[in-house]
């Protein structure tokens, strides 16, 4: 029973886990774990009680007594019922709270991470932690506080029981114990495995169902639904597999159990009768004696399979408590500090960076934008474009040198300030389920109605809005589905508008818009570029002759920059670039 706890790393989550549950909810485990006394002192005094029935009423016929005994049955069983009561109504309540806790905890430290992290585990995977680890770490404390509480305090009672009653018999049983407890821990090794086999099926079942959902329009115009069928199935007969094989496995136990729990009260019952009538025992004990050990029979088993019902949980648990303990991938700096305000101008000073086991994009960087300027990054696939907004945005820290925002390098600055300090367009435009109103409010969450409807209009989004038949309050769908691309590109330049931050970093989209759409975005975006330092990714001829200074990029590195009029005097890549890449 207890070879559970000598697994070190078992032994090590499960103290961590009751550590931290106990101390948040010391007054619901204190109050269950007291009414779990009560449940195994009454379960041994519903056993005791037979010997004084049968001994007093059988033996020495006492009629005083009878109302004295009846009485104490009822009070035993009343405090029985009531403490069992309050023990599932505590667990209960502790139990729902621990799940949300967790899933608070697991959510927090998922959001804390920087991008890398998304980059390297699967949003199916997130879901399922997020779902099946907090249930897991309760389902563990459940077992844990009500097998080493109850059930094992209710066994020690009830050994007391047959000891104090009948010290010899008692010894059948001591040998029957070890016996099941070998049998089980066999068994216990394959669950293992099967357990962390099951999680990563389900895994699999969340990410192709999300595959299919993000991926319908090409699912359905591939006439993909057969080959999604399949990896679906394949996903579900896994699970459906190894829970059947887990399913065998705990009920294999059983029979081992029941075999050795009926040899061992055969023998007890066939000893007693013996001593009974030929050894001259009080029956009153005997009977007492036979009831503890029927009483014994559940909680034994419970405790004996405790490790294999664990084992399932503790998968979760592992994997709560890795995810808890995974070092962040982008963190403030402890003293790190809010960047001062200034005029905007950004600067990359012998910037070297390497996506994570990748290749590096910059080697000795240099580049200055100037402040309040917009300023075209150009360069063919690769070349760095939005690797210079993501190090800006600082999703990613540069292995050497220093970004810089008015002189101040962006990795000493507290997160919050840098960011509240830019606004971004990306290309493929986000937007989260709700109303129109509620995705450009994103931009700045303080925001008036009327503010939000002017960030509208500045971005030549509210005629369209306002011929919706709900106007601001038309719902957008999932990722803005119900709303054309060009719509949701001036519902992300309004949040952007919203925002009103110093530097607008924009991922131009490449997507051909109608001319109207495309005049309408760019009205917009002049608008929104006024007196910013602006860094645009651009695709469009219309943006490139707009900025102030464009930035050639070749292989990471400044090929040529200045204005368009001058690149193209120049004849070099620029020129060649805008005849392939930007002319219309
Ligand atoms: N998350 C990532 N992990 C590893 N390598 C990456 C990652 N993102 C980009 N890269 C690599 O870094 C290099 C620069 O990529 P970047 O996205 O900055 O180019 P880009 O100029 O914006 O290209 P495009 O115009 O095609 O978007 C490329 O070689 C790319 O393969």
């Amino acid at each position: 029973m207890f070879r559970f706890f000598r697994s070190t790393e078992n032994q090590r989550l499960i103290i961590r886990l009751l550590k931290e549950s106990f101390r948040e909810h010391k007054f619901g485990y204190g109050a269950a774990i007291v009414s779990m006394l009560v449940v195994a002192a009454t379960t041994g005094a519903s056993a005791w009680i037979l010997r004084e029935i049968t001994n007093e009423f059988v033996i020495y016929k006492r009629i005083d007594r009878v109302n004295l005994i009846a009485a104490a049955v009822a009070v035993i069983f009343l405090l029985k019922g009531l403490a069992n009561f309050v023990q599932a109504y505590f667990m209960s309540r502790v139990g729902n709270a621990i799940i949300a806790d967790r899933q608070r905890k697991i959510y927090d430290r998922i959001l804390a991470q920087g991008i890398e992290f998304y980059h390297a585990t699967s949003s199916s995977e997130l879901i399922a932690r997020m779902t099946n680890n907090a249930q897991a770490a309760r389902s563990v404390l459940d077992l844990v506080v009500t097998s080493y509480v109850r059930d094992l305090v209710t066994l020690i009672v009830l050994v007391a029981v047959m000891v104090w009653q009948q010290p010899a018999l008692s010894l059948i049983c001591f040998v029957v114990g070890p016996v099941a407890i070998y049998g089980v821990n066999r068994i216990l090794k394959r669950v293992r495995k099967i357990a962390k086999m099951e999680f990563r099926s389900l895994g699999q079942i969340v990410h192709v169902m999300q595959e299919t959902a993000i991926g319908v329009r090409v699912v359905k115009s591939f006439n993909l639904e057969g080959a999604m069928r399949k990896r679906m199935y394949k996903a579900v007969s896994d699970v459906q597999n190894r829970a059947n094989n887990i399913a065998t496995l705990e009920a294999a136990t059983s029979p081992v159990m029941e075999t050795l729990a009926g040899l061992a009260i055969a023998g007890a019952v066939l000893v007693s009768g013996f001593l009974v009538l030929e050894g001259g025992q009080m029956p009153g004990n005997i009977m007492a004696f036979i009831a503890a050990l029927l009483l014994a029979y559940e909680p034994a088993k419970r405790l004996a399979r405790v490790r294999i019902s664990l084992e399932t949980g503790i998968v979760g648990v592992r994997m709560m408590f890795q995810l808890a303990d995974r070092p962040l991938t982008l963190a403030e700096k402890p003293d790190a500090k809010p960047l001062q305000p200034g005029p905007g101008k950004i600067r990359f000073d012998n910037v070297s960076f390497a996506y994570p086991e990748s290749p590096p994009v910059f080697e000795g960087f240099n580049l200055t934008l100037a402040a309040g300027k917009m300023t075209a990054l150009v360069g063919p696939s690769g070349s760095g474009k939005s690797t210079i907004l993501n190090l800006i945005m600082r999703m990613y820290d540069p292995q050497s040198g220093k970004v810089e925002f008015d002189g101040q390098d962006i990795s000493f600055a507290t997160l919050d300030s840098l960011r509240q300090k830019i606004a971004y367009v990306s290309q493929d435009t986000f937007l989260f389920a709700g109303t129109i109103m509620h995705n450009i409010r994103l931009g700045r969450e303080s925001a008036t109605d009327e503010e939000v409807i002017a960030a509208a209009k500045a971005a030549n989004a509210h005629d369209f809005i306002s011929a919706t038949a709900k106007g601001y309050d038309t719902e957008v769908g999932e990722n803005g589905s119900l709303l054309s691309g060009g719509q949701r590109q001036r519902i992300s330049i309004a949040r952007a508008m919203l925002r009103d931050a110093e530097i607008l970093l924009l991922d131009e989209a490449t997507s051909a818009l109608d001319a109207e759409s495309e005049a309408l975005f760019r009205d917009a975006l002049q608008q929104l570029t006024v007196g910013r330092t602006t860094i645009v990714i651009a695709h469009r001829l219309s943006t490139v002759h707009q900025a102030d200074t464009i930035v050639v990029l070749e292989n990471g590195k400044v090929r040529e920059s200045g204005p368009h009029k001058t690149l193209l005097k120049q004849g070099g890549l620029y020129q060649k670039l805008y005849e392939y890449q930007l002319m219309p």
